[in-house]
């Protein structure tokens, strides 16, 4: 399968790293400085017992190739509108676009960009990020991409990057309704996003004081409510899961949006947090912990476009 890896970040970099050691033809499309990174030290991915170093087949926008059977489309939400105007010309009328991003938003970005034909949903589920030297780290066990029709329907285009998917070792079961599954993700990661930014602490270091685990609970609730107004109810044991990660005693766990937070770059949080509450709004859903966090972040967010970090 000809695939291109738009972004080789922590999530597309691992991922298509993963795909091009089991043999598919991958591309991966980057900028200048990540080109430069890469070429100098290769893809290397460690952690979690896994040890990876390859030379990556790289593109530019000038030059992007195509057109691919696949596109994993994973950027950050920052970056997504450049980042569409990129792959235009790779995307021709027998290409999947398969977005890794969290929330939901993008889809229709991508529809208007590409047309509904092309685009797929899409969710990752996997923990990574990269070191200083620009190497990808894995933090955590799972290697998982679900995507699917965002009608719902079974098609032949899904079950063939699911059996590629699947062969490089990255789970893909099927989801039934990847709309859905991309809410319930959207849900995870808001409760995730919202516990750590808000304290400001990982989610161990929330949990070993009086509240913390309440906290958790309580913010999962109100973006459970707003995933279930919307049409998307999630399933008592992704409740159960999440519950248990941001109430986890001792866990280190961080979401990529703190980490960029704390770093004092731009987040997702408009993406991943202020799209959840104003379809709250419109949906009559009190969110006012999510409220809060959202405020939290934008507060972040303009302090940067005023040019103090
Ligand atoms: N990290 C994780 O564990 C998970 C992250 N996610 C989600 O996946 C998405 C990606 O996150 P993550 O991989 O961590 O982010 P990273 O910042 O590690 O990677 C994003 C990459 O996209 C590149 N990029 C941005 N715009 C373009 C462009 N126009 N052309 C080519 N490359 C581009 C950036 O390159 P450059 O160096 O040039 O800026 C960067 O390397 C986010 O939405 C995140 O929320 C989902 C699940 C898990
Ligand atoms: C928390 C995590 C790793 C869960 O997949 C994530 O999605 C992120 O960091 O953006």
């Amino acid at each position: 399968m000809r695939i291109l890896t738009v972004g080789a970040g922590a999530v597309g970099g691992f991922f298509g790293a993963r795909l091009a050691e089991a043999g598919q033809d991958v591309s991966f499309l980057v900028r200048p400085a990540r080109a430069r990174a890469l070429l100098a030290r290769g893809l290397r991915i460690e952690g979690q017992g896994e040890k990876l170093h390859l030379a990556p087949k790289l593109v530019t926008a000038d030059a992007p190739g195509g057109p691919y059977d696949l596109v994993l489309l994973s950027v950050k939400a920052t970056g997504l509108h450049p980042a569409l105007a990129d792959i235009g010309p790779a995307v021709g009328p027998e290409t999947a676009v398969v977005p890794l991003l969290n929330g939901v938003s993008h889809l229709d970005a991508l529809v208007a960009r590409l047309g509904a034909g092309a685009v797929l949903g899409g969710v990752a589920k996997v923990v990574t990020t990269l070191d200083e030297e620009g190497d990808i780290l894995r933090m955590a066990p799972p290697a998982v991409i679900l995507t699917g029709e965002t009608d719902a329907r079974p098609s032949a285009r899904v079950a063939a990057i699911r059996t590629v998917l699947t062969q490089a070792g990255i789970d893909s079961p099927d989801t039934g309704d990847i709309v859905a599954a991309m809410w319930h993700k959207w849900v995870f990661i808001s409760t995730l996003v919202a516990v750590t930014c808000l304290m400001r602490g990982t989610v161990g270091e929330v949990n070993a004081v009086p509240g913390g685990a309440a906290l958790g609970a309580s913010l999962l609730a109100e973006a459970a409510a707003v995933s279930a107004a919307a049409g998307h109810p999630v399933p008592e044991a992704e409740l159960a899961f999440t519950t248990a990660t941001v109430t986890a005693p001792g866990s280190p766990l961080t979401p990529s949006l703190y980490r960029d937070l704390v770093a004092g770059s731009p987040t997702e949080a408009d993406h991943v947090l202020t799209d959840l509450t104003v379809r709250a709004r419109a949906l009559g859903v009190a969110t006012p912990l999510l409220d809060l966090a959202a405020l939290h972040l934008r507060v972040h967010e303009h302090r940067l476009a005023a040019g103090r970090p």
